[in-house]
């Protein structure tokens, strides 16, 4: 049966950020990897300064930019099957919360739910996903998008088990507690240390205890597909981001190797002294939807 897996993500650069080396890493063992994208990111900031007016207060031309970056990320990841949830330009960039954005009629933080989540379970009838991969209830770091996104995959996934092809397992992405003190440690002498104010890993919105990790994939044979990822998004991630600077302070397998929480389904035979799973089609019952 041939894998197929699915990640939902809030606006282009999340799909690298946060799983870029595992898209990679799926892609390149030919594995079916679908990629859906629920806003444009309209309300990002513009680290390119003769871009800038493109900003949603000016041009307002950020979210059709962003979409070039993304495609251009995309091809550095691999054969990526990549969808805009509702179709580009359905759902709008919310931006931080509590910024006035979120009341903008199309934003994404203010769709209605059923109606965002059937867009979602139509491609999933299409590719039927046997693992679907999304953000945690707080959307990893609080981001309204980021809440959504986790919602409609959830969503989603409940309503096409209900019609016979939901996912076998549901993964949330995670940093775990001993990577992020380590990525900390690992800064603390750099100039640009943005984490210079952060005394302890608790202080961060995101991490997660070692001992709820549930998988850990280690994609660093596509370091740099996914470094070439994160550049293409340049109007997001500057040349001086921390993402480049940890890569050099804490080693290459910082960017290549990406965590997860199983949400739903069976957890499969794992390594080390967490059972961390290294495949996530890792225990999967034979009977999963096979793809159309
Ligand atoms: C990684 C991610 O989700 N980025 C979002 C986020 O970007 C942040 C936002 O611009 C904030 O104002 C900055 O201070 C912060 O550094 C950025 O990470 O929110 C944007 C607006 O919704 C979104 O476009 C971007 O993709
Ligand atoms: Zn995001």
């Amino acid at each position: 049966m041939a894998r197929s897996i699915l990640f939902v993500h809030a606006h282009p650069d999340d799909e690298s950020i946060g799983t870029g080396a595992t898209m990679a890493h799926y892609a390149a063992q030919g594995a079916h990897v679908t990629l859906v994208t629920c806003t444009l990111g309209e309300e990002g900031e513009i680290h390119v300064p003769e871009l800038a007016q493109l900003e949603a207060a000016q041009a307002d031309q950020l979210g059709g930019y962003r979409l070039t970056e993304l495609r251009t990320a995309l091809a550095a990841l691999g054969d990526i099957d990549h969808r805009m949830l509702g179709g580009a330009g359905r759902y709008r960039d919310s931006g931080m919360m509590g910024t006035p954005a979120n009341e903008h009629p199309r934003s994404f933080w203010g769709a209605d739910l059923e109606a965002a989540s059937a867009h979602l379970v139509e491609i999933m009838d299409e590719v039927r996903p046997q693992v679907v991969v999304t953000y945690d209830a707080n959307g990893f770091y609080g981001h309204p998008d980021h809440i959504q996104a986790h919602r409609v995959a959830m969503r989603a996934s409940e309503i096409a088990a209900e019609r016979g092809f939901g996912p076998s397992k549901i993964y949330w992405t995670a940093m775990p507690l001993s990577v992020l003190k380590a990525g900390v440690e690992a800064l603390a002498d750099s100039t640009d240390n943005p984490f210079a104010a952060v005394t302890d890993v608790a202080d961060f919105p995101f991490g997660t205890p070692d001992e709820e990790v549930a998988a850990c994939i280690d994609g660093s044979d596509h370091h740099d597909a996914k470094v070439a990822a994160l550049k293409a998004h340049a109007t997001q991630i500057p040349e001086t981001s921390w993402l480049y600077s940890i890569a050099g302070n804490f080693g290459q397998e910082f960017m290549g190797v990406e965590h997860y929480t199983l949400a739903h389904g069976v957890r499969g035979r794992g390594d080390g002294p967490y059972g961390w799973e290294t495949d996530l089609f890792s225990g999967l019952p034979d009977g999963s939807p096979a793809a159309r």
